[in-house]
């Protein structure tokens, strides 16, 4: 059974279409990514399942019922930056969020240990830093051991650092078995942590699928690139241009870069080469990158 499954979730404000039937099916134990554009829907979609907007049509189910008050309190959420209070302490912070949520403050020490604050439990919150804010906001949606988490754009305005603390803290609480649904625009970031991902684009889904079948598979019909090296590079310009499968050949510096289809294989070059007398000293099947991949998915990296 799915943890979260939508179906035709549909969401205007006005005139704007923020989602537009919108399917997305999150299985047990995944990382699932909704990745988009600013404005494209993430926000609208989370906030329609956590019960804080409401859908215009269509509907969802968390773990096979439709949503319930007790349910969504089994789901931890950081939808916006919470309100801390500056000059109390990150342990004295969750014990207020923990009595307006009602949970029992007895959870708060494993759950600074899980984010790794516990040490720093005593500092006020305003002598944090950006990375250690957001993780006591995820302490904070850890309150209750939920097994589910909704988190929208985790990584938001950190620096560098900041990211990287919030990334492995995903991939921690990944390994412990949690379920995680959250949303970024950052191709790369769901690429590191994300299992499963659905892009969406002005609010309609663009793929969905495991990160692997979405972003890195090109598909048989697709194009690949081939590099190669010999000593000769002329002679293997020469050569190399009447293999049938190779449709353009482009001079990079110091190699030849073969542009094909799928049968377009380095054991096939790497062949023909060696029945032409030339022994390549280098041969590389280049994965399209992953930008590449989403500009087709998506048409545009600019459009929302
Ligand atoms: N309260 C609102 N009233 C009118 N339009 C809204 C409202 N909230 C969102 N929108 C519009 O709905 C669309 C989707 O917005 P949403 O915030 O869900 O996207 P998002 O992908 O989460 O973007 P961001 O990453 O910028 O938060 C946008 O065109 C946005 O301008």
């Amino acid at each position: 059974m799915h943890v979260l499954s939508t179906n035709n979730l549909s969401k205007n404000y006005g005139t704007v279409q923020a989602l537009n039937q919108v399917n997305i099916a999150v299985p047990p134990g995944a990382v699932y990514g909704i990745l988009g554009p600013n404005g494209s829907g993430k926000t609208t979609l989370l906030g329609i399942v956590m019960n804080v907007l409401e859908a215009s049509s269509g509907s969802y189910l968390w773990n096979g019922q439709s949503g319930n008050e007790d349910q969504r309190k089994r789901i931890g959420t950081l939808l916006e930056t919470p309100n801390f209070y500056p000059y109390l302490s990150a342990e004295r912070n969750l014990e207020i969020a923990a009595s307006i949520k009602g949970h029992s403050t007895a959870d708060i020490s494993r759950v600074l240990r899980i984010v790794n604050l516990f040490e720093r439990r005593q500092s006020a919150f305003s002598t944090y830093s950006l990375g250690m804010k957001q993780r006591l906001a995820i302490a904070s949606a850890l309150l209750g051991d939920p097994q589910v988490l909704v988190l929208d754009e985790p990584t938001n305005g950190l620096d560098p650092a900041g990211i990287a603390e919030i990334r492995q803290l995903i991939r921690q609480l990944h390994a412990s078995g949690k379920t995680i649904i959250m949303a970024s625009h950052i191709l790369d970031e769901v690429e590191k942590v994300c299992t499963h991902v659905t892009i969406i684009q002005k609010g309609n889904v663009k793929a969905s699928g495991t990160v692997n079948d979405v972003l890195h598979n090109d598909g048989p019909a697709q194009e690949r690139v081939i590099e190669i090296v010999a000593e000769d590079l002329q002679l293997l310009r020469d050569a190399i241009t009447g293999l049938q499968q190779v449709k353009e050949v482009i001079s990079r510096p110091a190699m030849l870069q073969l542009i094909g289809a799928a049968d377009m294989t380095p054991q096939l070059v790497n062949r023909y080469c060696f029945e032409k007398g030339i022994t390549l000293s280098y041969l590389a099947l280049k994965k399209k990158s992953l930008e590449t991949r989403f500009l087709e998915i998506t048409g545009s990296s600019s459009d929302q």
